[in-house]
């Protein structure tokens, strides 16, 4: 618990996830962040002589200083100075707020900038994990982590810290020209408000540290609050459960909220108490100093620049706190983010496009065993299984037999917990698994189409200038799909929809057809792809298949067995094993 709950750890891990360039920008905004206190302290002591002249502009001209001032701009007599002294206070005062403006644009641009490398390095680590770790996983989840912890870090960590720098910097910077100013009254302010906000922070971080945790974890069921009512509209509407899933989504958005509310009233609330203790200590000085020798008005130039860093510290202060607070409220978001990030990437990843694996002979399992996790059953137990190049094989089986199971493991998309699939003899692993799956294309149980034209649907993945339209025309004609789009207006420019809403569930599977056979890959992989097709459709579509080519292997499952009529192997499954193997007529004859 004390490791989760400790800060240091986790950003130095976030530390370890920043880029060298975007370090050496970080270095180049220190620099300029003790420029602006540079800059800061100028325009704070330059209230001093501003002050000393205008109340008491003899004394002024009298010093050492003042007459060097005086014989520098030629003056003659002490009122003189009045007007070079206010516009050297006016440029300081101006300068110091512009170097403030720039340095707020230039941590803000930094900040978003590595905030938006850190977001896409989360995205690009989880779309390469295996597929067993995306089967693993609650979608919302996802993006929960991606969307709102991985793209907010800038906002709610980055940024924050680069202001905890920036602002202590300033802070120290106007600390140490109030010192120089008046020590005791600098020092006795430092330690007040030192009290007071170290005390906030003890009190509190434990419990922001509660927010953190409380907010990650319910903005990840309101996700799927959404998701999962907008997933089943069809059941919500007809079962009338729009109550529930409202329940489920404000149950979790409270909670969120009153984290929220929380955390954003605990990093507010100190400022009044700074506040008060600010004007405290400037009233009890200011009634110190009107006692002594000349009165209040001596004191002014003292007192008008410890007002003035007052008025700049406590704003520095308080800013400094919310930042702390916030990076403290997302804690848990931080470590959520961090551990997405630190997702090993595998190794082929790193490899670019890899050639095609040879292909020439067959592929074969070898007595694979696999089940999705240490604690579950077996879903394959010992299958082994010889497919030639260039035949049809058509699998097989009752349901939640393992068919899809075995599939996958042949597309390399889930690796044999024993045994092996090796393709002419050499096993497939995470190393050639890319090579292997250049050859692959898939149609699954069900379509994933997104929400854009049919062309691009069906080049799917390839960019919109990039999609070659007779391949596109050909791939919709042998998915007796061509008659169809050429009857809408907009042809292959029509758009489909969110997930192919406005298209039939035969059209859907037609377009995951013709996706696959787009990419001409040597070897088809149909999950049940053709089970919403009416029988005449489907045995189009069947004979289009079969008229690929000799060098072309097709596997297809179905759990009708005429859609399977034109295969030369079929494979039947019982319980995660091969139960037969034989042509279309050996089974039927001893169906
Ligand atoms: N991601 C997963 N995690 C855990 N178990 C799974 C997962 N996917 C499938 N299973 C289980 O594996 C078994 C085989 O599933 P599979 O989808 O391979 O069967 P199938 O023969 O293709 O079924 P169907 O014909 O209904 O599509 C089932 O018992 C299923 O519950």
């Amino acid at each position: 618990m004390a490791a989760a709950n400790s800060l240091f750890p986790l950003l130095s891990r976030l530390w370890a996830h920043i880029g060298q360039g975007q370090r050496r920008q970080l270095f180049l905004l220190i620099l300029l962040m003790m420029v602006v206190a540079l800059a800061e302290m100028v325009s704070i002591g330059a209230i001093f002589p501003f002050l000393a002249v205008l109340t008491g502009p003899e004394r002024v001209f009298n010093h050492p200083l003042g007459q060097y001032f005086a014989f520098l701009f030629g003056l003659v007599e002490p009122r003189q100075l009045l007007l070079p002294i206010t516009l050297l206070f006016a440029v300081a005062i101006v300068l110091a707020g512009c170097m403030r403006l720039l340095l707020v644009w230039v941590q803000t641009n930094i900040s978003y900038a590595i905030g938006s490398d850190l977001a896409l390095d989360v995205y690009r680590r989880t779309l390469y994990q295996p597929y067993a770790v995306h089967t693993s996983r609650n979608s919302s989840e996802i993006i929960n982590g991606v969307y709102s912890k991985a793209s907010g870090i800038s906002s709610y960590v980055i940024l924050p810290l680069v202001t905890i720098v920036s602002t202590a910097t300033l802070v120290a910077a106007i600390l140490v020209t109030l010192i120089g100013v008046d020590p005791f009254t600098s020092l006795l302010a430092l330690a007040g408000f030192g009290v007071i906000y170290g005390g906030v922070i003890k009190l509190t971080h434990r419990r922001l540290f509660r927010n953190s945790r409380l907010v990650a974890d319910e903005a990840g069921r309101v996700i799927k609050s959404l998701q999962e009512g907008l997933g089943g509209i069809r059941d919500v509407l007809i079962d009338r459960t729009q109550d529930v899933y409202c329940g489920a989504f404000r149950k979790a958005d409270l909670s969120m909220r009153a984290a929220q509310i929380n955390s954003t009233f605990i990093a507010q609330s100190p400022r009044f108490a700074m506040e008060a203790l600010g004007m405290l200590l400037i009233a009890t000085l200011a009634y110190n100093l009107a006692q002594g020798d000349g009165g209040i008005v001596s004191a002014m130039p003292v007192l008008g620049a410890l007002a003035l860093g007052a008025q700049r510290l406590l704003p520095l202060l308080q800013q400094c706190f919310q930042a702390w607070s916030s990076i403290r409220s997302n804690q848990a978001s931080l470590a959520d983010t961090l551990d997405l990030l630190e997702q090993p990437m595998p190794e082929h990843a790193r490899q670019g496009d890899v050639p095609p694996l040879v292909f020439e002979r067959n592929i074969r399992l070898d007595d694979v065993y696999f089940r999705y996790s240490p604690e579950s059953d077996w879903v394959l137990r010992g299958v082994s299984l010889e497919i030639p190049k260039g035949s049809r094989v058509g699998v097989m089986g009752e349901t939640g037999c393992g068919k899809s199971t075995m599939l996958d493991i042949v597309m390399g998309l889930l690796s044999p917990t024993s045994g092996s699939l090796a393709v002419d003899g050499v096993v497939i692993g995470a190393e050639n698994g890319n090579g292997w799956q250049a050859h692959i294309a898939h149609v699954p149980q069900s379509v994933f189409l997104a929400d854009s034209s049919i062309a691009s649907n069906i080049a799917f993945g390839v960019p919109v200038d990039e999609i070659d339209m007779e391949r596109v025309r050909e791939a919709a004609l042998r998915a007796q799909l061509l008659d169809t789009i050429q009857s809408w207006p907009e042809q292959f420019d029509t758009r489909v929809g969110e997930r192919g809403v406005r298209l039939s569930g035969g059209q859907r599977q037609r377009i995951g057809i013709a996706r696959a056979l787009y990419k001409r890959a040597d070897v088809l992989v149909f999950d049940e792809a053709t089970s919403a097709l009416d029988n005449e459709t489907e045995r189009a579509v069947m004979e289009s298949i079969q008229a690929l080519g000799a060098d072309t292997t097709v596997l297809i499952i179905a759990h009708r067995l005429n859609t399977l009529n034109s295969c030369n192997i079929i494979v039947e499954l019982g319980k995660g094993q091969v139960a037969r193997v034989g042509s279309y007529r050996d089974i039927l004859s001893n169906s």
